[in-house]
């Protein structure tokens, strides 16, 4: 527990003093439950007193951690019990302090807050306080689903200890807990591996595929699309465009002349196949499909793939063509609603609401039962392998959430397939050197494809406005930061 404290002291000063705030003098309100969540809490605040800080406790339950409580005193900090009838008065205190540390449930909780300790975080988090950390958890959010109790107090900063739990990398609880630092406490050794992973940029450099000296294009990989139509030709455009540039070594595009004389003026790098596809090493098919004929070809490219087990990323349209157990080496691309549809086949009745309070849940169930790869798309996106491993990656931003961004996924996804199966994903490469075991490597390849994605479309935005082409447009140079991190 001193540890856990001494972590999330640490964090709160590193904080005000990035927001060029004094310590000695600064005000800090530690919103304390009666559990360990709430010792943390105050025995964080005891040594932020020590150090010249003003600081009250706020019990939110009557009781607390006994021994944090007497070195919270100790420490000359100011003790204020919660009841009804002092709600609103502490909230507008404590939304008036520098900092304040939200101690009030953590890994024990049951449900969420409830009574006063419930009135106080709804009305504090309407007066927006300066800097809210977390301790270990937001109170409310689940540590182990990410699902959330509301209220919730939303957090720039959670200090996590031992490990990330599931909850802070899934959302809705992602969301609450603003970014996230763990603290190591020493029994790292005796915890279970975490329930989710998220890929760094070094697990990402090494994982990237890079040519060999005698590399040629069909050793590289070859992706054939099926996607657009008439009436969407910019999902094929920025498809191809996404695919071109994301390392394969070439792009068959399948569909009608008219889209493919704009793909081309756009790619003219990609090959046009009217029907018969030359030979591919993976598939992209669904983006911006429209009518009975490309229909078909989407159809007939699945059934390729399901006969020469091939891989095939699949996406919008083509959703409603899989068969009723996929390969696992498909990956298959939802947003919320898609996923609502695709749990319907296999009665599972939801609705997107219920998609977006469960995340990790529902990506889990929809990859149990179509066998395939899942990615969820979303602020978060959450990648769920059929052997259980879920993937979390979020290294995009809400600026991407704009016509396109996600055809633009689709394209890096197909090129990358068609990269590793090319080259393979044997049992001694990359992907064993940091712990992806078989069963959950193709999972792995969708990750660092979302990771790609939302590096490329951070770096298109800045803070600002982006365009899915603007996103593709970046994906080179997102592979040569990525690259720079080799051996680092
Ligand atoms: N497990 C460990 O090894 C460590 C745990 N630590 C801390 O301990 C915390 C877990 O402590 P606890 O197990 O005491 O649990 P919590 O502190 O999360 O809270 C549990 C207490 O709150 C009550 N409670 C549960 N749900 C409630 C609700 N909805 N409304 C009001 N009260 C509720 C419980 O009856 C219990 O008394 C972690 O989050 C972390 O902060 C750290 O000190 C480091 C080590
Ligand atoms: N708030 C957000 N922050 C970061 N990325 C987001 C956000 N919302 C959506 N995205 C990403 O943008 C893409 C949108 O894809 P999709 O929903 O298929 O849109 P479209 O069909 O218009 O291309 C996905 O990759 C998704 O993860
Ligand atoms: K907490």
């Amino acid at each position: 527990m001193q540890r856990a404290a001494h972590g999330l002291a640490n964090a709160v000063v590193r904080e005000l003093r990035a927001d060029g705030r004094r310590i000695y003098g600064s005000s800090v309100t530690v919103l304390a439950g009666k559990g360990n969540n709430g010792g943390d809490g105050l025995f964080a605040a005891a040594m932020l007193a020590r150090r010249g800080m003003r600081t009250t406790a706020v019990l939110t339950a009557g009781s607390a951690h006994p021994d944090a409580l007497a070195a919270f005193r100790a420490a000359g900090g100011r003790v204020q019990p919660l009841d009804d009838a002092n709600v609103e008065e502490l909230a507008v205190a404590t939304a008036g302090d520098d900092v304040v540390i939200d101690a009030i449930l953590g890994t024990g909780a049951r449900g969420g807050l409830n009574g006063p300790a419930a009135e106080l975080v709804a009305a504090l988090q309407e007066l927006h306080p300066a800097l809210v950390v977390a301790c270990d958890v937001p109170s409310g959010v689940d540590a182990d689903t990410g699902e959330t109790h509301w209220p919730v107090l939303t957090a720039r900063l959670t200090v996590t200890f031992g490990g990330a739990k599931a909850g802070l990398l899934a959302d809705p609880g992602e969301g609450c807990s603003g970014r996230v630092h763990v603290v190591q406490i020493g029994i790292e050794d005796h915890l279970p591996s975490p329930a989710l992973r998220r890929l760094t940029v070094h697990d990402l450099a090494k994982l990237l595929p890079h040519p060999g000296r005698r590399a040629q294009k069909y050793t590289r990989g070859v992706v054939g699309v099926v996607a657009g139509s008439a009436r969407y030709t910019g999902a094929a455009a920025l498809s191809v465009e996404a695919a071109s540039v994301s390392g394969p070594g070439m792009v068959r595009y399948l569909g009608p002349e008219t889209v493919a004389r704009q793909v081309l003026a756009r790619t003219p790098e990609a090959i046009w196949e009217p029907d018969e596809p030359g030979r591919v090493q993976a598939w992209l098919l669904g983006p911006g499909l429209d009518g009975s004929d490309q229909l078909q070809r989407a159809k007939d490219a699945l059934q390729a793939a399901y006969d020469g087990g091939q891989p095939a990323v699949v996406d919008a349209g083509a959703l409603e063509l899989l068969p009723e157990r996929c390969p696992p080496n498909w990956i298959l691309t939802p947003h919320a609603g898609e996923l609502t549809s695709l749990l319907g086949r296999s009665e599972v009745r939801v609705t997107r609401d219920d998609v977006e309070s469960r995340t990790l849940h529902f990506v889990r169930l929809a990859a149990e039962h179509t066998g395939a790869v899942v990615l969820l798309k979303g602020a978060t996106t959450l990648i769920a392998s059929p052997s259980g491993t879920v993937f979390s990656q979020s290294d995009g931003n809400p600026w991407m959430s704009t016509a396109g961004s996600g055809d633009v996924l689709g394209g890096i996804l197909g090129a990358l397939a068609a990269s590793y199966a090319a080259s393979g994903l044997g049992d001694d490469g990359p992907f064993a050197g940091i712990g992806i075991g078989p069963e959950e490597r193709w999972a792995a390849v969708a990750a660092v494809g979302a990771s790609i994605h939302g590096m490329a479309g951070k770096a298109a935005s800045g803070a600002g406005p982006t365009t899915a082409a603007a996103i593709a447009r970046e994906v080179p140079e997102t592979f040569r930061v990525i690259h720079k991190y080799v051996s680092a």
